[in-house]
């Protein structure tokens, strides 16, 4: 039989807890992974202790998912290069600013024929253009690379309340073990090969779950309460308490900026959604396509620019698809 895979998951923050205590739970119940799970912690000190030493002792992340224990198996890591030795399967769940730095510093340390999985929202934006976070995974490290989104939120799933998700993988035999991986009875697992849409799907999400929680902040407009159902239906996870929600409702009631919000009320977490559409609006206005996608654009505006709330219902009115 084949030796057990070891799997390491990189990063320990809202998202990566929740992942972690469904990695953790499968590996020690399938023998086709090795027991021990590490976790990569960004080593910090709470309430006067490390982080590693409260997860590996008390079996939480009292910062980042209070409330939930942690399987034993799963061992917090303070050391990045530490954490991914041997390892088989590379979780990839950092906020996606600080990807580019975890893989400059594992890049000579991982096994050659790992298999790597993305669980990263966002895009990269450079001169150059748009790359998908699993593109500079894979260009930095030239390890097979999957992806897993959905509108998961990670309380929620940590909760254990029935969620599904899907799994974006071009080789199926992979696509099997990290759905074997990741399933549980209450988080469903799909697995498409068209991994590329998958993943700008669950990136671009994280905008119009801005823009939806926006839209709901505007009191006094016309909207009938369907448009505003219908607005929230299209991202469903911010209307039950995602971060987008919080933040966007706390951005059009006090008009204090996203990144002051961020520092008042995420207690460490990293917004995602404002950022991206920071990023996207680079490129499409690199590619002189920005009145196509009035959404976006309204988002980096309000969000970025100073432009009023209020002037959402406008770009929507003048959407190029209505002229
Ligand atoms: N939280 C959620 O419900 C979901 C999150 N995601 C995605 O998962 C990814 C990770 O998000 P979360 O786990 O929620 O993170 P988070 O936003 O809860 O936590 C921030 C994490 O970043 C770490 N950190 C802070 N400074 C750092 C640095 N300089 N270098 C490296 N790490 C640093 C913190 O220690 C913490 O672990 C994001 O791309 C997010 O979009 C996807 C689905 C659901
Ligand atoms: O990607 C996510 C939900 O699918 C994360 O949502 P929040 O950042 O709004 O919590």
């Amino acid at each position: 039989m084949a030796a057990p895979k070891k799997v390491c998951v990189i990063g320990s923050g809202n998202w990566g807890s929740a992942i972690a205590k469904i990695v953790g739970a499968n590996a020690a119940q399938y023998d086709q992974f090795d027991t021990t799970v590490n976790m990569w912690v960004f080593e910090e000190t709470v309430n006067g202790r490390k982080l590693t030493e409260i997860i590996n002792t008390d079996h939480e992340n009292v910062k980042y998912l209070p409330g939930h224990k942690l399987p034993p198996n799963v061992l917090g890591v303070p050391e990045l290069v530490d954490s991914v030795k041997g390892a088989d399967i590379l979780i990839f769940v950092v906020p996606h600013q600080f990807i580019v730095r975890v893989c400059d510093t594992i890049k000579d340390h991982i096994k050659k024929d790992a298999v790597g999985m993305s669980l990263i929202k966002g895009i990269d934006a450079s001169p150059e253009g748009l790359k998908l976070i699993s593109e500079v995974i894979r260009g930095k490290l030239g390890i097979t690379m999957a992806v897993l989104m959905g509108a998961n939120i990670a309380n929620e799933v940590a909760e254990e309340k029935f969620c599904e998700t899907t799994i974006g993988c071009k080789d199926k035999t992979y696509g099997s073990m990290l759905k074997e991986l990741m399933q549980t009875t209450n988080f469903r697992v799909t697995v498409v090969e068209e991994s590329d849409v998958v993943e700008i799907c669950g990136a671009l999400k994280n905008i119009v779950a801005v823009g939806a929680v926006l839209l709901h902040g505007l009191p006094r407009l016309p909207l009938p309460p369907s448009w505003r159902a219908a607005a929230s239906l299209t991202s469903s996870p911010p209307a039950t308490g995602g971060r987008n929600r919080k933040i966007g409702e706390a951005f059009a009631r006090t008009g204090k900026s996203i990144e002051q919000l961020e520092n008042e009320l995420l207690n460490g977490q990293k917004l995602q959604g404002p950022a991206t559409a920071m990023e996207v609006h680079e490129i499409l206005k690199q590619k002189n396509m920005v009145d196509k996608f009035p959404l976006f654009a309204a988002v980096y505006q309000i969000c970025f620019n100073g432009h009023p709330v209020a002037e959402f219902i406008q770009c929507l009115q003048n959407h190029p698809e209505h002229k």
